[in-house]
């Protein structure tokens, strides 16, 4: 029997992703935490994504964080374009339609090719990383205006709410695995992730019936630990099911999509799954589709750890299929790739 707190977010061609409420891990009693925190880490193990509600961030900041969004993206291109993405390194800033292709391809002529077939993305983004990273300054638009600066302050502190919310989910993640829950606690406190605001402009059904390959994001898997996803009602997101092919990830409100992207699945020796995704024309017919809005936190390892297979995920009868290596120079290297 499913725990109480434990329901069907999307159960499609034997994709089956658990929702989850949060609460029950954060509050229960010990037994349901428990068994609450192995749902979270069995919802990994097998779809390699849940749907949280009862996340404890408060909905007004989801709609303020989305607002702002919606504002920032209104700029001016040129404006938007001081602002712009520079290196994998400092991964921050604007990216205007076109500059990425969202793909788990690595090869520069394989990209283009996908480009090519899929067409370019249909969307806009803003990376957001820690602040105060010496090296990488995050490019704010407060240099132009006073929303300029409510947007940098809303950022930071959304910013800070996931980061509290990633060391949450890795705990309990630590806890169903059955080890010490406070285990990822020094691997996640030290913030090094992006928050990533995303506008998909309103599209015409023409573009998708004239290109059956074009998408909004072409499919892909996240890098680091795992992605908190916030979004809107509009639709289009699919996830890989077991049996190869893509199924609706329904928008469902006042949740977030938590999906255990590469690093994660290699930490945990391949135990965990970071399963492929990707954003297409949503499944409500129209001639016209209205933008849709998404906001992706990616959640790494802080950057300095060394990252080798977590205590329990091996043994005798399951070796250790990576060699360890550094969660900074990971992402840097896969960041590399896409853009
Ligand atoms: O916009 C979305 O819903 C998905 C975005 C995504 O998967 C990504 O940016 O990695
Ligand atoms: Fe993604």
């Amino acid at each position: 029997m499913k725990p109480a707190a434990v329901s069907s977010a999307v159960s499609s061609d034997s994709l089956e992703i658990p929702l989850i409420d949060f609460s029950a891990f954060v509050s229960g009693d010990a037994t349901t935490r428990r068994t609450t925190a192995r749902a979270i880490l069995e919802g990994f193990q097998t779809a390699g994504f849940i749907y949280l509600r009862n996340h404890g961030i408060p909905k007004a900041d989801v709609q303020t964080t989305f607002a702002e969004s919606a504002k920032f993206f209104k700029r001016p291109q040129a404006q938007k374009e001081l602002m712009c993405w520079t290196t994998p390194e400092a991964n921050r800033g604007y990216s205007q339609p076109g500059r990425e292709k969202t793909t788990d391809l690595t090869d520069a002529a394989d990209i283009e090719a996908k480009r090519a077939e899929e067409g370019a993305d249909l969307k806009e983004s803003m990376e957001i990383g820690r602040e105060g990273e010496p090296n990488h300054p995050n490019q704010w638009p407060d240099q132009f205006d006073e929303d300029g600066k409510v947007f940098k302050e809303q950022m930071l502190d959304f910013h800070d709410t996931c980061k509290e919310l990633h060391i949450q989910v890795m705990s309990a993640i630590a806890y169903g695995l059955g080890i010490d829950e406070h285990y990822f606690d020094g691997f996640c406190d030290g913030g090094d992730n992006t928050l990533r605001l995303l506008h998909y402009p309103e599209v015409r059904h023409e573009v998708f019936l004239k290109n059956k390959n074009q998408v909004r994001a072409g499919a892909h898997t996240d890098y680091g630990s795992i992605t908190l996803l916030f979004q809107d009602m509009a639709g289009g997101l699919q996830v890989l099911s077991p049996n190869g092919n893509f199924v609706d990830a329904t928008p469902i409100e006042d949740t977030i999509v938590v999906n255990a992207a590469d690093l994660l699945a290699r930490w945990s020796n391949e135990t965990i799954k970071s399963t492929k995704h990707r954003v297409v024309e949503p499944p409500l017919k129209a001639d016209v589709h209205p933008a849709r809005y998404s906001i992706a936190y990616f959640c790494n390892p802080n950057f300095d750890r060394h990252i080798d297979a977590i205590p329990g995920t091996y043994g005798e009868e399951r070796p250790k299929k990576h060699e360890g290596i550094n969660s900074g120079e990971y992402l840097a290297q896969r960041l590399a790739a896409t853009y």
